[in-house]
């Protein structure tokens, strides 16, 4: 070996060590010293796999740690919108309102995750919003929705499966995020309320309110386009809201019973709170969807986490979406239908007959929401 190779060999150590060890075996082949050889190439083997091994080792390491933040923070969960956008796509098909439709926000669990039972379920109204509601809240990293509408409450042959096989529909969730669920039917039926106590007496519960005329028109057009699609005939509106025989608004059809909320609201008040709910009117989340999610936040005790550059008004659909860079990630067809032309004169008698109705509702919760 030569001094100059000593000299070289006697430098640096790790990878600057090998880099050099690279050089001094090339030297020795071409001295023709083959022992010597011999031994370099073997040091410069034992160098390169043990550097091979420390970078295998780190990687694993980094792996483990990146896995481990990740699956426990939570963060993960809403860094895509594909289920909403699954979600969407599903509800363009959509017949029967959001009944059965949407996927879970969460799917896959860790053994930080389980399935819990919801804190908080948004009961209602039936067109008031409550898809875009669940969905905007479902970007929020402290809570997880339930995609599908469950119908436990409202359903009997659902409810006598049992409180286990409802937690079970439940998305997987960190112990320190909020399950919601959404079936807006659970407002308007008789006996949900008393059931959901039963389960829950400190439930919070988000109720989102529309016009109620404009709500009923809404209800009527998701079942005539329901038929229209099955081919099936269908009535107009005016037929079936007024009584042929009287002229008067005909209260036994069921979007004049489920609009007349006070009557809903009184039952729940029997056994919650006011303070149980959050009470959000339709027309300002439709045109300002942030600041009712930040109430949102404020009602749940959450972190304040909503920004308006997160959403984004898209013209054409006539409501927000969800902004995913260049994207507007908004929900189907079903949503924002152009509603039929109705006979002034009907709809002032709709009027008529809801504004004592909304007066009712507007002292029940102490806030007037300003239906016309
Ligand atoms: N941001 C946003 N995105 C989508 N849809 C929005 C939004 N804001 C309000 N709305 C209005 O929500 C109405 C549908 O209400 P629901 O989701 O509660 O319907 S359902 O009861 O679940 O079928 C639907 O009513 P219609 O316009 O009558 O179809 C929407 O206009």
């Amino acid at each position: 070996m030569t001094a100059k190779m000593k000299k070289k060999k006697s430098k640096g150590q790790g990878l600057s060590g090998c880099t050099k060890v690279l050089t001094q075996s090339q030297s020795i082949q071409t001295d023709g010293n083959s022992i010597d050889s011999v031994k370099a190439s073997s040091k410069f083997c034992s160098c390169r796999q043990r550097v091979l091994a420390i970078f295998l080792l780190i990687g694993i390491v980094c792996c483990f740690c990146i896995y481990g933040i990740y699956t426990s923070s939570g963060a993960h969960l809403k860094s895509d919108l594909s289920s909403y956008t699954e979600m969407s796509s599903n509800t363009q098909h959509e017949t029967q309102g959001d009944y059965d439709f949407g996927v879970d926000s969460y799917p896959f669990h860790s053994r930080h995750t389980q399935r819990r039972l919801p804190q908080c379920i948004i009961i209602g109204v039936r067109k008031g919003g409550t898809r875009a509601l669940l969905n905007f809240l479902d970007l929020h990293p402290d809570i997880q929705t339930a995609g599908r509408e469950m119908h436990f409450f409202d359903e009997p042959d659902r409810y006598k499966l049992g409180l286990n096989w409802y937690r079970k529909r439940m998305p997987f969730s960190f112990r320190n995020q909020i399950t919601i669920e959404k079936t807006p039917a659970y407002f308007v039926e008789e006996h949900v309320a008393g059931k959901v106590h039963e389960m829950n007496s400190s439930i919070k519960l988000l109720l989102i309110l529309r016009d109620p005329v404009e709500r009923m028109i809404s209800d009527y057009l998701q079942v005539r386009t329901n038929k229209e699609e099955k081919g099936k005939s269908y009535h107009r509106f005016e037929d079936l809201v007024i009584d042929k025989e009287t002229g008067g608004i005909r209260e036994s059809y069921t979007p004049v019973r489920r609009s007349k909320y006070h009557v809903h609201m009184a039952r729940w008040l029997k056994y919650f709170s006011l303070d149980q709910f959050l009470l959000i009117s339709s027309e300002r989340f439709a045109e300002d969807p942030v600041t009712q999610l930040q109430r949102v936040e404020a009602f749940l005790d959450i972190d304040p986490q909503f920004k308006r550059d997160m959403f984004v008004y898209n013209e054409t659909k006539g409501f927000y979406c969800i902004r995913d860079e260049d994207e507007h990630v908004c929900l189907g067809e079903s949503k924002g239908r152009k509603h039929p032309n109705i006979d002034p004169a009907v709809l002032a008698k709709l009027r008529a007959f809801f504004r004592p109705q909304n007066k009712k509702f507007y002292s029940l919760v102490g806030v007037n929401f300003g239906w016309p």
